[in-house]
């Protein structure tokens, strides 16, 4: 059993007696996993490799239908709702669960024209409308002031941290309630990575953040909540100041004083 803490209400999102299978794999890659994820915090999940971080996160918006054969049982719940119900309308999932990947994902196509893409698919055609919000995404995402007077330059001439933080602002104009970060700064320099943590910290106002991260000291910096998994199993959720100095688990204090990685 999990030791976990009791979370700030409300709660963004329980998960409950979740368990996942890979196709052609009989091998449980998450095993029952419960657990509540406060509203307007950062969650860290962190673990060795392998231990199911990036399942767990790709569950949140249902990822893993976009290949066949992935079995899943037990129950998200999200706004009264078990966002694994087959019935659940997709797409309105994913714009209020957004995603954000490892390397940054730019369409090939113009800054402006990255930002406005779900804003499009949601039926907004207006151009005032559309001007605004991709001003309000940018300045969200902290990259207005690099990019204000180039907007109908092409995204991939951006260097990796502005991508990145390009990618968070097409996450955010269609308003998520909830951002995933699955290791976001792994493929960016110290700078890059330092503006991304700021944003993360900043974004929490507005929306839920689950963030996957290999670094420890970063789920010290940003989180409020740290989960910690191993070989599929959610070992402990603890408040991270609290998690860090004084964990529950003996598997929590081997992985943070470095007795394996
Ligand atoms: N597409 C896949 N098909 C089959 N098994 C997979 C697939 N993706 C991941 N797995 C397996 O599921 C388990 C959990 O993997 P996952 O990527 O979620 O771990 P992780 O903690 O995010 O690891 P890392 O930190 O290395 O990214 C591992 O045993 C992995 O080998």
């Amino acid at each position: 059993m999990a030791t976990v803490c009791e979370v700030i209400e409300p709660k963004e999102l329980e998960v409950k007696n979740f368990s996942f299978y890979y196709a052609g794999s009989d091998k449980l890659a998450l095993k029952n996993i419960n657990m509540p994820i406060a509203k307007k915090r950062v969650t860290a999940l962190i673990g060795p490799s392998g231990c199911g971080k990036s399942t767990l996160l790709r569950s949140f918006n249902r990822i893993h239908d976009l290949y066949p054969g992935n079995r899943y049982e037990g129950e998200i719940l999200f706004e009264g709702r078990n966002i694994l119900d087959k019935k659940i309308d997709l797409i309105h999932l994913r714009t209020q669960i957004g995603m954000i990947f490892q390397k940054p994902t730019p369409f090939p196509m113009s800054i402006f024209d990255n930002v406005t893409y779900g804003l499009k698919l949601q039926g907004i055609k207006n151009k005032n409308e559309l001007a605004g919000r991709v001003e309000e995404a940018l300045k969200g995402a902290a990259l207005w002031n690099e990019v204000k007077d180039r907007l109908k330059e092409d995204a991939m001439a951006l260097s990796g941290g502005q991508q990145q933080r390009l990618c968070i602002a097409r996450a955010v104009a269609v308003k998520p309630k909830v951002l995933l970060f699955d290791e976001p700064t792994s493929a960016l320099d110290p700078i890059s990575t330092q503006a991304i943590e700021e944003l993360v910290i900043e974004l929490k106002e507005q929306m839920t953040i689950l963030i996957v991260t290999h670094n420890m000291q970063q789920a010290a910096r940003i989180s409020d909540y740290t989960a910690f998994m191993y070989l599929g199993e959610l070992i402990e959720l603890g408040a991270t100041e609290e998690f860090f100095i004084n964990p529950r688990e003996k598997l929590s204090e081997d992985y943070i004083t470095g007795k394996f990685g």
